[in-house]
């Protein structure tokens, strides 16, 4: 079981104390069942909002073997023995936890999406006091791609439309992506365009000719899909394709707890999983 017992300060390395909040959500039991099989980290807090149906339950409940640690609406409770809180909520819910972590010293991991600009400063701020990891996709493979894109932009610059699509199952809120709209900075960024000016989001009735000089978006939303985002350079002849399809949130997950770690030499800072995944 992995839990906190009265003999871990018997071990060399005491295991990463971790929370999550969100703890009853599709990436909040993927991340406490990620760091309740991890060797070195143990699940130090569950967070979930006011009202929440598991809240009292035991936070591994659902994985058969229980770890001592309840679920809790209270902040102070699930963040009181944690280092690093990894929050994959809402942004609203995200900035009230943000708060506490500031205040208490834990060093957070954030994978939530859909802030606005000023949503985004208030975590600029706060990593001046806290070490925080933040990005759109946790997993390696999209961050990767991200990596290709850039590469990919800079060669087709001219003669090629960019359109980005993504698919998500039929529970996701925000729209497009966080991963699709991180493809169109990069995107962006690579040619020199300002994507508040060129993004396109979605089109319908007589919308004229294409302009070259947009980045167009689509999203797709429908059932169990975990997470698919396409980016497309059609050109005159030839078209280039670059997918990264999720089958699992496990990679989510793992991304994650990768972060952690990285973040257990850092005291305060803003980082990226380019900066933990060393891309
Ligand atoms: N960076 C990445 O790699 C990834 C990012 N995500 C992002 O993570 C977020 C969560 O996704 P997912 O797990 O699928 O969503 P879920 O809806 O399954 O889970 C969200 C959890 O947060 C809780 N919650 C909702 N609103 C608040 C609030 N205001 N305060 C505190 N808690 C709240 C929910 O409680 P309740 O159910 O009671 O509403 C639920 O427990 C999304 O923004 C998604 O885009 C997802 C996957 C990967
Ligand atoms: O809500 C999801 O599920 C996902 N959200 C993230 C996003 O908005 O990019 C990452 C992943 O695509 C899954």
């Amino acid at each position: 079981m992995n839990h906190l017992t009265p003999d871990e300060s018997s071990t060399d390395t005491p295991p990463l104390r971790i929370a999550v909040a969100g703890s009853s959500g599709r990436m909040g039991r993927m991340l406490i069942e990620a760091i309740h099989q991890t060797p070195g980290m143990v699940l130090a807090g569950a967070l979930d909002r006011p009202g929440a149906p598991g809240l009292g339950q035991d936070a591994t409940q659902f994985l058969g073997t229980p770890c001592g640690i309840a679920i809790t609406d209270d902040p102070v409770q699930a963040l009181g023995q944690a280092q690093v809180l990894i929050d994959f909520t809402r942004p609203e819910g995200t900035l009230q936890h943000l708060a506490h972590c500031r205040a208490l010293g834990v060093k957070m991991v954030i994978g939530t999406t859909g802030f606005e600009p000023d949503e985004l400063a208030r975590i600029q701020a706060a990593a001046q006091q806290i070490a925080i990891v933040m990005a759109p996709n946790m997993s390696v493979g999209v961050n990767v791609v991200l990596r290709l894109l850039d590469q990919a932009a800079r060669a087709l610059s001219t003669g090629f439309d960019i359109e980005i699509i993504e698919a998500h199952h039929r529970h996701k809120v925000d729209a497009p992506s966080g991963t699709a709209l991180r493809m169109g900075q990069v995107v962006a960024d690579a040619l020199g365009r300002d994507l508040e000016e060129c993004a396109v989001y979605g089109r319908e009735g007589i919308t004229g000719e294409r302009d070259p000089s947009t980045i167009g978006f689509a999203t797709v939303r429908g059932g169990d899909i975990v997470g698919d985002h396409t980016v497309l350079f059609a050109g005159t002849g030839e078209r280039i394709e670059i997918t990264h399809k999720s089958s699992s949130r496990a990679t989510y997950a793992q991304g994650s707890l990768r972060a952690c770690r990285f973040l257990q030499d850092r005291d305060s800072g803003l980082f990226d999983m380019f900066d933990v995944l060393g891309l």
